[in-house]
């Protein structure tokens, strides 16, 4: 049985499509022998390291994981996403296409140390899934294509890692292909990561012929020997560098590993001094292990990142990567999380996943940060100001899950019975903890009761982007709207990137999703896990609107013998300001925290407004205020005059040269902008900017222009107000002229 896969490269998604399958997995210990695990369910926290992959698309991040679950015994059998049998990838979808759309939580030792490694999407509809991840994590592998650097979503999720402070390792994996380069991979994370590479490591051969690396922090050559074709790269030959060895090798080690020293003591001040002190003169006599505690100092701090490379599809250089996250990522206990000493040894943990499970129901993964977790007892949601029961605690496997008693600070863990946790939730033991730890908060800060209890004892979510294409949905019968609409709620905890609406016009259902392939995939979802086949309509770009000039309005409206005033300005700038009688604030935000554009009724950006005055007489309801509010901003609005602003995405492609002009060619079709094209290889990189609403279905072009030979990604710069003409030809097409 095999699962065959097209590499179509020219697509939102790389496509692999299935011939036939008959997926089985061999597990080292699950489901029934899981010794190994739970003789330490709760390792020292110094032992622990909660890690995730990252990527561009197809740089091997659910290879490389496969390997290290591999080498780490949890898998018997090496599983291929070529085959359609990885662990991480389990969902239907995933092994259908070869790509990863959840991030999948699994959890392994290596050499003495719990590893719970997150494997995360590439494709960047799913950059979102990445980030809640991210949130979590105490440090990431950086995986790229050694032959392609760094690629466009490598950027966004190395910015978004950034963001949330992860310490990083970078892995140069592929380096079994010919146009592999190490110098080129190196000065790409240099240049647009703005990072420090400290290379650790110099590769043996190259394309074919690459056999290991030598470390050079122990001098020491790793030579994977392929014995056959089937080698499963766990045995590989550790041996000294000695004078037998090619002297060309031998020289650039010695070169190499005098810079890395030297690099070293550059970021390292207590490195620095050693060197100084101690073996002044002779810098290379310096022992491996002070090299390595001043590497890991310096991947703490984030003033440089680890290099490490080697193939994972070959089986080559997985086993010192994991030796790398256990011996320079940081520990729990080393990273930096405010406010979780407020809790001191009570619960706290943070919901950054939820899945629902149909046997189960909802399953809430919880990265917990203080405190004990046990199965069988209450806990209290910050957000949702309540109570919920636990029932289970599981360690995560990818989709197998174990049954443990307690989960200590430090862990992740899986929990079943939280029905109302949403993803981005703070769970502690108790209202009484949670109050307790805001005021240890407030008394430390010296700020009284104003600064909230709330938001001091909150773990800090992530931020949903706004959803760029939506799309109507419906079920085939009236009948099926409940379950329709029970599978998109169950869908939307899990995923808080998907918004669902109801048109207000129509009434129908409203899907908006952050590309293309997102809204496939929830459509794919509803009908493969809820058995509900729906309709999806038309694909539409999520348009935003703004005003073109100042204006001002004035209202009325009477009511039986009640009336009352309003007059509504809106300017430039960002000021708000409101007068009217107590109890009417809410209304009148509300009313103008969602206010549509005068032209399509697309949401309003970029528009500040100013109620001048609100006059009413006594017994004037709040509704009433509220209509002529939104009546005076209507007829604003229509004198400001309306501008539709649309989104245009930031496009990279990468083509062989021959192809290249008539992708140029159809991107000027497609109203885009060329900014730059650059070299890689032979390969041309083209960077550009196009309308969002112009790039449907260009995976299939693209396809077809090259051959199959070109790669894309799409991702959203910003919103530009379109020309008048473009504007017209969408105002008519809206209005279906
Ligand atoms: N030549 C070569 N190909 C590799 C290597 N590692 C992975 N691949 C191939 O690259 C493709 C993508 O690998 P994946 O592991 O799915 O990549 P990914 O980063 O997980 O992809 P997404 O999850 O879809 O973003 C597959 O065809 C792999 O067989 C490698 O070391 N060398």
């Amino acid at each position: 049985m095999i699962w065959g896969r097209y590499l179509i490269t020219a697509g939102l998604q790389s496509c692999r499509c299935r011939v036939s399958c008959q997926v089985k997995r061999h597990y080292s210990f699950l489901p029934d022998d899981v010794k190994s695990l739970r003789a330490v369910v709760n390792p020292d926290i110094s032992k622990i390291r909660n890690i995730g992959i990252m990527a561009h698309i197809d740089a091997g991040k659910t290879t490389t994981t496969e390997r290290m679950l591999y080498y780490s015994g949890y898998t018997r059998a090496l599983g291929d996403v070529d085959d359609g049998d990885t662990v991480t990838d389990f969902m239907a979808q995933e092994r259908e296409r070869g790509i990863t759309i959840q991030s999948a939580a699994v959890t392994f030792d290596w050499k003495s140390h719990r590893i719970n490694l997150i494997d995360t999407p590439g494709h960047v509809d799913f950059t979102l899934e990445v980030e809640r991840a991210l949130r979590v994590l105490d440090g990431a592998v950086a995986v790229f294509d050694a032959s392609a650097g760094v690629e466009a979503q490598t950027l966004t999720v190395w910015r978004q890692a950034e963001k949330h402070h992860v310490p990083c390792v970078c892995f140069l994996n592929k380096m079994d292909k010919p146009a592999a380069k190490l110098s080129f991979s190196i000065e790409s994370i240099r240049q647009k990561l703005k990072a420090n590479p400290v290379l650790l490591q110099i590769p043996l051969g190259s394309g074919k012929n690459f056999t290991g690396v030598v470390d050079l922090l122990t001098n020491q050559k790793l030579t994977w020997q392929q014995r056959s074709m089937g080698d499963d790269g766990r045995v590989f030959e550790s041996k000294p560098l000695d004078q037998s060895d090619d002297p060309e090798l031998l020289q650039e080690v010695s070169e190499a590993r005098a810079a890395l020293i030297e690099q070293v003591a550059d970021l390292d001040d207590e490195f620095a001094e050693l060197l100084l002190t101690d073996f002044s003169d002779n810098f290379d006599a310096v022992p491996s292990v002070k090299l390595q505690e001043a590497v890991r100092r310096v991947t703490l701090a984030r003033k440089g990142v680890p290099v490490l490379c080697g193939s994972s599809l070959r089986n080559k250089g997985v086993q010192p990567l994991l030796d790398a996250i256990v011996a320079y990522l940081p520990a729990p206990s080393e990273r930096h999380h405010d406010l979780v000493r407020w809790y001191k040894d009570d619960l706290c943990a943070l919901a950054f996943k939820v899945l629902h499970d149909k046997q189960r129901g909802p399953l809430v993964f919880l990265r917990i940060y203080s405190g004990t977790l046990k199965p069988q007892t209450a806990v209290h949601n910050i957000n949702r100001n309540n109570t919920e029961r636990m029932s289970r605690l599981l360690v995560p496997f990818a989709d197998q899950h174990v049954e443990i008693p307690s989960m200590t600070a430090g862990n992740i863990a899986l929990t079943v019975g939280l029905k109302q946790t949403v993803t981005g939730d703070t769970i502690v033991s108790s209202k009484a903890s949670a109050a307790a730890a805001a005021r240890r908060a407030q008394d430390d800060s010296g700020m009284g009761k104003k600064r909230g209890e709330h938001a001091a004892v909150v773990l800090s979510g992530v931020e949903v982007p706004d959803p760029v294409f939506f799309c109507t949905i419906e079920p085939p019968t009236m009948a099926k709207q409940a379950d329709l609409e029970n599978a998109l709620n169950c869908l939307q905890r899990e995923d808080p990137s998907l918004k669902v609406r109801v048109d207000p016009d129509s009434g129908q259902t409203v899907l908006c999703g952050m590309g293309e392939l997102h809204i496939e995939i929830i459509h794919d979802r509803i009908r493969r896990e809820y058995g509900i086949e729906t309709h999806l309509g038309p694909l539409q770009v999520a348009y935003r609107e703004t005003i073109l000039h100042e204006a001002s309005a004035t209202g009325t409206n009477i009511s039986l013998s009640k009336h009352f005033l309003a007059d509504c300005v809106f300017i430039g700038t960002v000021t708000y300001r409101y007068h009217c009688q107590k109890g009417l604030t809410d209304t009148l935000t509300q009313c103008l925290l969602t206010p549509s554009g005068p032209l399509l009724g697309y949401p309003l950006q970029g528009v500040s407004t100013l109620i001048q005055s609100v006059n009413t007489e006594p017994g004037t309801s709040p509704a009433m205020v509220s209509a002529c509010v939104s009546r005076c901003m209507l007829k604003a609005l229509r004198l400001a005059g309306g501008q539709v602003l649309e989104p245009v995405m930031s496009l990279e492609v990468t083509v062989e040269e021959e192809h290249l002009s008539s992708v140029l060619g159809d991107l000027a079709q497609r109203r885009g902008t060329v900014r730059d094209i650059q070299s890689r290889h032979d390969n041309k990189v083209l960077l550009a900017t196009v309308p969002l609403a112009e790039m449907m279905g260009y995976s299939t072009i693209l396809r077809t222009l090259t051959s199959g030979n070109a790669t894309f990604s799409l991702e959203l710069d910003t919103y530009e107000a379109m020309n008048p003409q473009d504007q017209n030809t969408l105002l008519k097409r809206m209005a279906g002229l």
